[in-house]
């Protein structure tokens, strides 16, 4: 549904020492199939947004190519625009009129007819849960009110890609999970969404794939889990028994397990602990308690611990995204 080779811009930069230019994205290749959920996932400045302003049509690229619901950006982007739907950061809505007449006149905009436009408004304004603030003026809304407005705006024209732009910034928690829930429907409804975040948690539990993107690239490219597999594996920590003799039965626990074919890295932790990185935690765990068992070990306490997008990110970069 989003096919793109090389796509790039650079700016101007703003030092007035020299001529240089600021390369915001650096050829970016991605492939985003039909009815998922796409993370656009990296730190401020990496350049998500300048991305996500190329592929909705509102800034040229400078190079590159991209397919977008079967139109070419370069050579047709008025298509590409009648195609796609597109929700800015700070979203678009004006303070002094409703949702309902937001709605009405946004689809008018798309040159829907009408009673066509009520039509859709009423719709929009059910299945957003807009019903009991619809007709007060946007000024007076919630901040998850409004976004889920900015969301039904997106969508009004009936697009078959959705573009959004950080879109749970600054909510609540609850606010927050009610704008996924929205996102999700949407794919229910064979939408593909691409949105950007740099919130690792929205990118893990809301999107079905990821590209992690750092200083204009992508770094990385995959479902959350095989990202998550492929970069870390998963850590395995084992507690051994505490008491007289602790380290020296973290020390046999060690060299009985050093050898077992799946453990990618051992680390002794404390006097007690092991600190196991393995390639996959669930089918590990009952081979090294057989081995431990073995060598007349009994571990007291052992604890699966998944790596997060933040471990990937490191792993790619050198740097940690929450810490950014
Ligand atoms: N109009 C512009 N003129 C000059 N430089 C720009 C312009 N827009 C973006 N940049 C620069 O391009 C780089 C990428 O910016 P972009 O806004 O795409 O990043 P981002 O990942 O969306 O970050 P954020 O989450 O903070 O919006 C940054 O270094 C930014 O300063």
């Amino acid at each position: 549904m989003i096919e793109t080779k090389g796509l790039r811009k650079s700016y101007p930069s703003r030092k007035r020492s020299k001529a240089a230019t600021v390369d915001a994205v650096r050829g970016i290749d991605l492939s985003v199939a039909a009815g998922e959920i796409f993370g656009f996932l990296g730190p401020n400045g990496a350049g998500k947004t300048t991305t996500l302003r190329m592929l909705a049509t509102l800034i040229r690229p400078d190079g590159g190519a991209a397919r977008i619901a079967g139109a070419d950006l370069l050579t047709d982007p008025g298509e590409v625009r009648r195609r796609i739907g597109y929700v800015a950061q700070g979203g678009g809505t004006a303070d002094a009129v409703s949702a309902r007449e937001e709605l009405v006149l946004q689809a008018r905009m798309y040159g829907i007819g009408r009673a066509e436009a009520r039509q859709r408004t009423e719709d929009a304004v059910k299945s957003f849960d807009l019903t009991e603030f619809a007709d007060r003026p946007c000024s007076s809304y919630s901040g998850g009110q409004r976004r889920r407005l900015d969301i039904a705006l997106g969508v009004i024209h009936g697009p078959s890609v959705l573009f959004l732009d950080e879109p749970t910034v600054g909510l609540d928690p609850p606010s927050r999970s009610q704008v996924w829930d929205e996102i999700r429907r949407l794919r229910t409804e064979g939408m593909t969404v691409f949105v950007t975040t740099h919130y690792l948690d929205e990118a893990d539990a809301l999107c079905d794939r990821i590209a992690i993107i750092d200083h204009g690239g992508t770094v990385a490219e995959g479902t959350p889990e095989e990202l998550k597999r492929e970069i870390a594996g998963d850590v395995v920590l084992v507690g051994l028994e505490l008491g007289d003799g602790a380290a020296d039965r973290s020390q046999r626990a060690a060299d009985a397990l050093r050898a077992e074919p799946y453990l990618h890295r051992l680390e002794l932790q404390g006097e007690d602990g092991l600190r196991l990185y393995v390639e996959n935690g669930a089918a590990a765990i009952p081979q090294l308690l057989r081995t431990l068992e073995g060598a007349g070990l009994a571990p007291g306490t052992v604890q699966l611990q998944r790596p997060s997008l933040d471990d990937v990110f490191l792993a790619r970069t050198g740097r940690s995204l929450e810490q950014d």
